[in-house]
């Protein structure tokens, strides 16, 4: 059996030598060294920090940052392990990984096209969660999880919070909750140290804004315009005022998505004050319209190559 944790709940549970905790290389750790332990079989230990951590960092260094999103399974979770790994190895931030899901309702054509895709070759949640206790150690970036609602609701909030702790997972992105119903998910995520991502659209009036800002964890996901994700040709500049109010009422990083997928795009934005630039779509295209899977690991490759260094 794999058990993982991430290093700040090792700190917590506080029973771990630090060594283990902070570990220079990606491994999987036998537990029997230490005395306190039931000799279990292997630990999986994420190398990355927090989401929020992730921004001050690059906060201090005067970065944005960089936030892909893939779908898993699409075109098979193998592809989705090597893609996590091109993803890290080629500078960004944070990943957000999609749970593919049957009803994808703020999804446009490109995701939906990707979760039926992952679905129909049987894309299932465990499978996600075994593929990430083996990739997560090898990443030195956290991911951020991504489901609808249903999803987690069959598991049980409890159990779906424990489960991705164990896998090493950071952060978690759930768009179809409105903020009055996502109390329960709030206190779960934070007794297993998830922090979860809250949304905000151009039409979320502004006293709501306050109050999801004010509940958010990790980051404030600003979508940049309403409908369905996509890409689009260029970025609505109510981004900016947007960015300015949600800034006058909190210190918390904003990342912006939804319609970024041109490095022109992603300029645009970061100058306007973004903290973070998501990009799903287009990245969600390249894997998914390659001939094989090695070519579309490529495009990605070399897209994101040419996303990050916009933001240089
Ligand atoms: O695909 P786009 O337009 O680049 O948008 C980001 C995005 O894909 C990701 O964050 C996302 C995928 N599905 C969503 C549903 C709602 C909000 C956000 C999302």
């Amino acid at each position: 059996m794999d058990i993982a944790f991430n290093s700040s709940s090792l700190l917590r549970l506080n029973k771990i030598p630090t060594a283990l905790v902070f570990p220079t290389h990606p491994r999987k750790i036998s537990v029997v060294q230490s005395k306190r332990f039931v000799p279990m079989a292997a630990l999986t230990v994420s190398n990355a920090i927090g989401l929020s951590e992730t921004f001050s960092k690059l906060k201090e260094q005067g970065k944005v940052a960089f936030i892909p999103y893939i779908t898993a399974g699409d075109p098979d979770l193998s592809t989705t392990a090597e893609a996590l790994k091109v993803l890290s190895n080629h500078g960004s931030d944070i990943i957000e990984l999609g749970v593919p899901y049957s009803d994808p309702l703020a999804d446009g054509p490109v995701i939906q096209a990707a979760a039926t895709r992952s679905l129909a070759r049987g894309t299932n949640f465990s499978a996600i969660i075994s593929m990430l206790k083996e990739v997560i150690p090898e990443l030195s970036c956290p991911i951020a999880l991504f489901s609808y609602y249903n999803p987690i609701l069959k598991r049980g909030v409890e159990n779906f919070m424990m489960t991705i702790r164990d896998a090493g997972v950071h952060g978690l992105v759930v768009p179809d909750v409105p903020l009055e119903e996502t109390e329960i998910l709030r206190k779960e995520a934070v007794k297993y140290n998830i922090e979860l991502v809250l949304l905000t659209t151009p039409t979320t009036p502004k006293d709501r804004m306050k109050a999801i800002v004010e509940a958010s964890e990790g980051f404030v996901y600003l979508v940049s315009s309403v409908g369905v994700t996509g890409a689009r040709t260029s970025v609505s500049d109510r981004v900016q005022t947007l960015l300015e109010e949600i800034k006058e009422a909190t210190e918390k990083p904003v990342a912006v998505g939804f319609g970024i997928s041109k490095p022109e795009h992603v300029k645009q934005v970061a100058n306007w004050g973004a903290d973070g630039i998501i990009v799903g779509s287009a990245m969600v295209k390249l894997l998914g319209e390659a001939q094989t899977p090695e070519e579309g690991l490529k495009a990605l490759e070399s897209f994101t190559k040419s996303l990050k260094s916009a933001l240089s």
